[in-house]
């Protein structure tokens, strides 16, 4: 997948759609695959001609994954196996979002993309081989390590909410490399539209009261404050 976002960022075409963000040196491309009938076929690249079969074969891989990784984050919480499934619905969405971070001569003052949490239920994503993704922990910045060939799954903010607070949604940044440019494609997993989600039952006792209240449609929430750069979990807060 990787392979066929680097011959398609190339494009004369995307580059000129993308002047604005070119000059933080990030071009980002954004597609919603799953359900079907939200696909916008006609946003999707012809060329490489490769492109739209490895996404469909990257689709349902993730969908297994995403069956697979809720399910065991349930049963690390000693829940209900299906229980996360349930909340995230049978018309959740999986969105790609493409990533080409420019090399930049001075990464000292030019981030490839601020520091934000992400609005989804979890997020899956596939670096190459240079680093740049870091998360924040105790107040310092951490750079994930890129392992080639590994996925890495990052909470969002709807999965904190369901396990009230217990898995947490890191405040995370790419940094730029005057040495390397970069790609990643992350995938959001996000609960279907105009579902409610909150803490699981199981996860809300007299010593860990509930923390956020049920919640609908928070990606357009999380959207509405990300475009201001601020973070929207406290409106889930009870
Ligand atoms: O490029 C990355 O590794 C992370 C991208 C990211 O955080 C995002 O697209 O929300
Ligand atoms: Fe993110």
């Amino acid at each position: 997948m990787l392979k066929e976002w680097k011959s398609l960022k190339d494009m004369e075409l995307i580059l000129s759609q993308q002047k604005a963000s070119r000059l933080t040196g990030l071009i980002a491309y954004f597609l919603t695959f799953i359900p079907e009938d939200r696909r916008k076929h006609k946003f999707w690249p012809e060329n490489p001609k490769s492109f739209r079969k490895v996404l469909e074969e990257y689709t349902s891989r993730m969908q297994i994954l995403t069956e697979l990784v809720s399910k065991a984050m349930a049963k690390s919480l000693n829940l209900e196996a299906d229980c996360f499934l349930n909340q995230f619905g049978e018309r959740a969405a999986l969105q790609a979002r493409f990533n080409y971070y420019s090399r930049c001569q001075r990464p000292d003052l030019v981030l490839g993309l601020k520091a934000h949490a992400d609005g989804s239920g979890y997020t899956i994503i596939l670096q190459d081989d240079v680093e740049g993704l870091q998360i924040i922990k105790d107040e310092r910045w951490i750079t994930a390590p890129s392992i080639s060939d590994a996925l890495l799954v990052l909470m969002g903010d709807q999965m904190e909410i369901m396990t009230n607070g217990i898995f947490k949604s890191p405040v995370h940044r790419v940094l730029t490399s005057s040495e390397k440019e970069r790609i990643s494609v992350a995938v959001f997993y996000t609960p279907e539209p105009n579902k409610e989600i909150g803490p699981e039952e199981g996860l809300v006792n007299e010593e860990r009261p509930k923390i956020y209240k049920k919640v609908k449609d928070y990606a357009g929430v999380h959207w509405e404050y990300y475009q201001q750069g601020k973070r929207a979990l406290h409106v889930a807060k009870v």
